[in-house]
């Protein structure tokens, strides 16, 4: 089945036929490049306010499902559905990445992205206009309402950049800041656009340990606080394991498995599938199974 995509299906808005609870869903969602199959036929179901994580070995399809999710890629066949909270579906396959985000979705990147010379407060200022109404030749001539909006705007960036643990930092340069606290810059960006859906792709990647735990804090006040439901890939599977209330389990483009931490990192096929990958992902889980075994002989020799 090839699935037709206008150049604009986001803007058409539907009556909710699915379950209202789902925030996200694809189905059957098919990309490939060429001879390559990045993705076969995924199924994903995300619910209203959860944070789900999804994880495999390098080159499982996890980006590949991300920049189908926002635009960036159109797969061939399947859909993708978002229920945004005020009711309704819309239909993101082939939707163009602005278009995704003003829906609701925000992103942050695997190399992160940032305007590098501009400040902290610069960076997340600029994704706050793109909420608000001025058009740039109001903002140039300093109309009233462009005036407003910058105040609105600057008001909303110190707010995030303090959530995010970046208030004494507004005015450094994006560049200048450690990675740790780019991350973070990214994190607040994404949600100065108001995201309902954030979804992180690898936020821990370069982070030192006190910093992953500050990342895990962070995600959980995103959750919790904002109301902001998270799709999270992520590869280090502690991280993984303590924040997500689910994860689903890609490999080689396939679904192979779907539930909570403990159901998944007991699953046949994704030991296997992570047995198979990259010596530092199998010496993850690996060391995970023991812990969580030792854990439960524990339990039982109580
Ligand atoms: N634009 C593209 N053109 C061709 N092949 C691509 C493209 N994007 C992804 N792929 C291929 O699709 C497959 C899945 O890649 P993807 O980046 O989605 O995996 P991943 O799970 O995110 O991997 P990693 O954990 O290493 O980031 C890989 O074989 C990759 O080479």
């Amino acid at each position: 089945m090839t699935t037709d995509v206008t150049s604009d299906p986001a803007e058409a808005v539907g009556p909710a036929s699915g379950d209202a609870e789902l925030v996200l869903e694809t189905s059957g969602v098919t990309l490939r490049f060429g001879g390559l199959t990045s993705l076969d036929n995924v199924d994903l179901k995300m619910r209203r306010g959860e944070i789900l994580a999804v994880i495999g070995p390098n080159g499982a399809g996890k980006t590949s499902l991300f920049n189908s999710l926002t635009g960036v890629y159109t797969p061939q066949e399947g859909k993708i559905v978002f229920r945004p909270k005020d009711g309704g579906e819309k239909n993101l396959l082939g939707s163009k990445p602005h278009l995704v985000n003003r829906l609701g979705l925000a992103r942050t990147f695997q190399n992160i992205r940032l305007f590098s010379a501009l400040t902290a407060l610069e960076n997340v200022k600029i994704a706050a206009e793109t909420r608000l109404k001025a058009g740039p030749v109001s903002i140039m001539l300093g109309l009233p309402k462009a005036r407003k909006a910058e105040k609105l705007s600057d008001e909303r960036a110190h707010r995030l950049l303090k959530f995010v643990g970046l208030e004494d930092k507004l005015n450094e340069i994006a560049g200048s800041l450690s990675y740790g606290d780019q991350r973070s810059l990214e994190i607040a960006r994404a949600l100065a656009t108001d995201p309902q859906v954030l979804l992180l792709d690898e936020p821990a990647a370069g982070t030192n340990p006190t910093e992953k735990l500050e990342l895990e804090q962070l995600i959980r006040r995103i959750n919790d606080e904002l109301g902001v439901s998270v799709l999270l890939i992520e590869h280090d599977m502690r991280l993984v394991m303590s924040v997500a209330d689910r994860v689903m389990v890609l490999n080689f483009g396939k679904k192979i498995a779907e539930g909570t931490p403990s159901e998944v990192q007991q699953h046949p096929a994704v030991i296997e599938a992570y047995l198979g990958s990259s010596a530092e992902d199998a010496e993850a889980v690996q060391h995970i199974i023991a812990e969580q075994r030792s854990a439960s002989d524990e339990e039982s020799s109580e």
